[in-house]
């Protein structure tokens, strides 16, 4: 129960609403009490007409029409309060449902993205949908079934030592069986539906990758060994679930095995105690309805069991990552603008992960409103510079310092907010095109949209389409070629109005002109920004104040495009080369 003291926050913030749930809970079970008390008593006095002991019909039949008046009073009531047991305790486990997922999910916002990479999408999402999920009835079920046990045994289990001493030792003495059996068979039941849930989402992501992957299944003619893929992994499934299904099946058999031999001890106890006159007729009724109404409560504490070690599992993996410390750290709280001089002073960095060295000993200074271009084979480290300016990862080796302060003293919101990083990889979202533009200025215009649609060169190609900038982007924005990908993703950057813009070799997809006419606006429109272009065209670099070239993460050459073209070494042989091929 260690793991689960974190949900006490939770409990202590809706203990008003908990302790009345607890209090409606007792009320529910007290009135539900009443009816085998009075059928019991009932039975008794038509017993006694029947036997002579007593001779007035008439008080026999108002006695009978009281008790019928109550008993339908308080199952109504029992009804009622139940009705509000669940809804209070059950609407309480939602609430704590629901701030818990935000606590996970406000705490995956803060993590870094080295995080992202030591853990797998599919585990971060079972931890925040079924962790919670099971953590979840524990806050609700097995508190609610928990409490009306315990009322019930605290009402019931007086009542029928009063009633009949002896009977009542036998009736109760399966019970604890049931429930020991019944906690058995739930974690046998668990067992193998996790085994089942495990399965379906292997299933489910052959199928998803083969519905994704569909044109190149086609391609390579593959379409029978998938299907026969399919075929075994159904089987597989068939055989899983069956093995849950014989489990699942000794249940509710199980139960009414174990209530029948309550009832009959009752039965036979109870008859020799009646047919010895130690105890009416009506205390042998109300002993089998006692036993009727304990047996669930009674099969709860084996279910109830299984249901917390769940959730004390589950609540152990999400405080294993509510624990992880991000990485980076805003290190103020104060507002710190930002105006783009950008100075890395002796920086290297090793990626833990990987253990490769990125950057080695890079220096570089590049004053606000300065273009600087970065070129370089690929994985000399380009992208990692952009990562480092953007505080994606955090550096000990040597200082990155904006605007004279080192990068770590300013504050991460005021850094994120001034810069616009369009990746190599444009990631859209399944919205329209003018919601994946807005994601850069949330209160963007219209017209914004749309000039910065013009400045990326790919309003043409978004009027062209039926639905213009409501076309909804398919996942990960497969409607749109590769070239238009990106150049919605420079789009979404520019309507940012950023004072430091990172472009990472973001004009790969497109054609030369447009790459061109795309570079004359940023130039055009950074007069007073900071600008950072990766690429591997020698074209990009031209408008460039600044050239560094990079080499296995370091600095083999820098200056400015007409001193690199004159100069021997990487730059001028890629020009060269990139020449030639314009010429052919
Ligand atoms: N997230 C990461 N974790 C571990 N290693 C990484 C990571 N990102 C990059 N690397 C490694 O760091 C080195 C530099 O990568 P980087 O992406 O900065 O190169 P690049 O010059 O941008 O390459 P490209 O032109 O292909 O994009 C590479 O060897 C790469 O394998």
């Amino acid at each position: 129960m260690k793991e689960l003291q974190h949900l006490n926050k939770f409990f202590l913030k809706y203990k008003g609403k908990l302790l009345l749930g607890i209090l409606i809970t007792i009320i529910a079970q007290i009135f539900a009490l009443v009816t085998p008390k009075l059928i019991g008593n009932s039975l008794t006095a038509v017993d006694k007409y029947n036997r002579g002991i007593i001779t007035d019909l008439e008080l026999v039949k108002s006695e009978l029409w009281q008790n019928i008046a109550i008993i339908i009073g308080a199952a109504a009531l029992a009804s009622f309060f139940t009705f509000l047991m669940r809804r209070t305790i059950i609407y309480i486990s939602r609430y704590v449902e629901y701030d818990l997922k935000n606590e996970v999910y406000q705490q995956y916002q803060n993590l870094s993205v080295n995080f992202y990479k030591k853990n797998r999408t599919g585990d971060l999402m079972n931890r925040i949908s079924e962790d919670v999920g099971k953590v979840r009835m524990y806050a609700g079920p097995a508190i609610m079934y928990s409490i009306r046990t315990i009322t019930l045994f605290a009402c019931l289990v007086p009542l029928m030592f009063i009633s009949a001493p002896r009977v009542a030792i036998y009736t109760l003495i399966p019970l604890p069986i049931l429930s020991f059996l019944i906690y058995k068979l739930s974690r046998a039941i668990q067992k193998r539906s996790a085994i089942v849930q495990k399965f379906l989402s292997k299933l489910s992501t052959f199928t998803q990758e083969s519905f994704s992957g569909v044109s190149v299944i086609k391609a390579y003619g593959i379409e029978p060994q998938v299907k026969e893929t399919f075929n075994e992994m159904v089987v597989e499934g068939k055989t899983k679930n069956m093995d849950l299904v014989k489990v699942n099946a000794w249940f509710f058999p199980m139960m009414i095995l174990l209530i029948g031999a309550s009832n009959i001890l009752v039965i036979y106890i109870g008859g020799q105690q009646y047919i010895n006159g130690e105890i009416e007729l009506g205390v042998l009724a109300e002993f089998i309805m006692y036993v009727n109404m304990l047996t669930w409560p009674v099969a709860t504490i084996g279910w109830v069991t299984s249901i917390i070690q769940q959730a004390e599992v589950s609540q152990e993996r999400i405080n294993e990552f509510l624990k992880v410390v991000p990485e980076i750290k805003n290190n103020t709280i104060e507002v710190t603008p930002i105006q783009g001089n950008i100075e890395f002073k002796d920086v290297s960095f090793t990626y833990d992960d990987t253990n490769i060295t990125a950057l080695k000993n890079i220096s570089f200074t590049l004053n606000s409103g300065e273009t600087l271009a970065i070129v370089g084979k690929t994985g000399s480290g380009k992208s990692t510079i952009l990562d480092l300016i953007s505080r994606m990862y955090d550096t000990d080796n040597g200082i990155i310092e904006i605007d004279n302060i080192p990068i770590k003293k300013l504050n991460l919101n005021s850094l994120r907010n001034a810069i616009s990083i369009v990746p190599q990889d444009a990631f859209l979202f399944s919205e329209t095109i003018r919601e994946n533009i807005k994601f850069g200025k949330e209160d963007a215009t219209d017209e914004e949209v749309i000039a910065a649609a013009k400045f990326a060169s790919v309003h043409k190609n978004i009027v062209g389409f039926k639905k213009g900038y409501d076309t909804i982007l398919g996942e990960r924005g497969i409607t749109l070629s590769g070239g238009q990908k990106q150049r919605v993703s420079i789009a979404r950057a520019i309507i940012k109005n950023p004072n430091i813009l990172l472009l990472d070799d973001c004009l790969s997809a497109v054609d030369t002109e447009t790459e061109e006419e795309i570079l004359n606006n940023i130039e055009r429109i950074t007069k007073n920004k900071t600008t950072i272009i990766v690429s591997h065209r020698i074209s990009s670099a031209k408008n460039a104040d600044k050239i560094i070239v990079l080499e296995d993460g370091k600095i083999i050459q820098n200056g400015t495009y007409d001193l690199l073209i004159e100069q021997d070494g990487y730059f001028k042989e890629l020009y060269l080369k990139q020449l030639s091929e314009k010429d052919l």
